[in-house]
């Protein structure tokens, strides 16, 4: 069974010959417990979408399915889902009881459920001892975990949840992703949260859905999208630094691009124009041979080394283990590609060959 489906789902912002399409015919199906990522630069319509799923935005075509029932005209509060929001929205004026209990009061849930499911979520939560405090006491993270603490006690079919850590500094924001992980294996409830940040899609998701200007580009576990790319959209997105990619030509054993000419260490699938592409963590550096790399800026990160410079007129960027010794701007270095590192794209239609 399906927990949500979505089926040639299409949203348009105004009216007629005016209307602004933002998205563009989306298909995907979430299984029952599953954790889904939507991940996708600023305006490529992923709060839309979960915005629709949630019921705040009409579908303007195509159907959305919650536990197989069509939900494009239920309203929110009868879809058995709820939301935690990148602003929390909690309510001021009252305490964190009231305020994970306030939901279930106007459903007329018994005092005694409330008060039952109201401790065990802050249990969970580790929120037991700040239930009298109002939000305005309370750190950004106390406050986010008191958004989940309200979701959970809803004890919804699915979870929505909306960059709910990006008001959050670095730190808290990598506690809260393992917080909101364990929280899932315990619960195990359907879960659709939506990012821009490709480190936080990576370390959530069971599958990702990687979206690009309305359409979907990619859905696949987090292994998949890294190692097999579908597009150069995908390949360049996902991964940080992201990955290399270089326009050229495949002439025999070499590919040629502008004034390099790189010997390839295998067969590529076809000769002619092609994107080429190889990320900063899958080149090596040999003594000789290989592809010659101009070093033109390094970067001391800690654990690793960043080395930004040209094959003939193409940047690369090389990442190296922070503890060899690094090369210095004005060397020329030789890289070294497994063959089967190496990613080949359509040079029209940016898709993996
Ligand atoms: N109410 C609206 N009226 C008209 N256009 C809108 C409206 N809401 C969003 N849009 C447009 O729809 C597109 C998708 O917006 P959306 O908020 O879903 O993107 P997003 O991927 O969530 O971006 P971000 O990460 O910046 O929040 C954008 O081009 C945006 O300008």
């Amino acid at each position: 069974m399906s927990a949500i489906s979505l089926r040639n789902v299409v949203k348009r912002y105004g009216r007629g010959p005016a209307a602004n399409q933002v998205i563009h015919g989306v298909n995907a199906e979430i299984d029952s417990g599953e954790f889904v990522v939507i991940v996708g630069p600023s305006g490529c319509g992923k709060s839309t979408l979960l915005r629709m799923v949630a019921g705040l935005e009409e579908i303007s075509g195509g159907e959305i399915a919650i536990a197989d029932r069509v939900v494009n005209d239920v309203e929110p509060a009868d879809r058995d889902i709820a939301m935690v929001f990148q602003n929390y929205a909690l309510y001021p004026h009252m305490s964190v009881f009231e305020n994970m209990a306030y939901g279930l009061k106007i459903r007329k849930i018994p005092a005694d459920e409330i008060q039952a499911r109201v401790d065990k979520a802050a249990k969970i939560l580790e929120l037991g001892p700040y239930l009298k405090r109002k939000p305005r006491e309370l750190s950004g993270g106390q406050r986010q975990r008191v958004a989940m603490g309200r979701a959970i006690v809803r004890q919804p079919a699915v979870f929505l949840f909306d960059e709910p850590l990006s008001n959050l500094d670095a730190k808290l924001r990598a506690q809260t992703r393992i917080e909101i992980q364990k929280l899932h294996q315990e619960l195990g409830i359907t879960s659709l949260f939506v990012t821009h940040d490709q480190v936080e899609a990576m370390t959530l998701a069971q599958r990702m859905l990687v979206m690009n200007g309305g359409r979907i580009e990619q859905i696949g576990t987090p292994e998949e999208v890294y190692q097999r790319p579908a597009t150069t959209f995908v390949a360049g997105f996902i991964g940080s630094p992201p990955m290399n990619l270089i326009t050229g030509r495949v002439e025999g054993s070499t590919f040629v691009a502008g004034n390099a000419r790189l010997p390839l260490p295998g067969a590529a699938p076809r000769e002619g124009e092609v994107i080429l592409g190889l990320r900063p963590e899958h080149a090596a550096l040999g003594d000789t041979g290989g592809w010659p790399l101009r070093v033109e800026v390094v970067e001391m990160l800690g654990a690793e080394r960043l080395v930004y410079g040209k094959l003939g007129d193409a940047a690369f960027t090389l990442r190296l283990d922070g503890t060899l010794t690094p090369p210095k701007p004005g060397d020329t270095v030789h890289l070294q590609a497994d063959s089967a590192r190496l990613h080949w794209f359509d040079a029209t239609s940016k898709t993996r060959l």
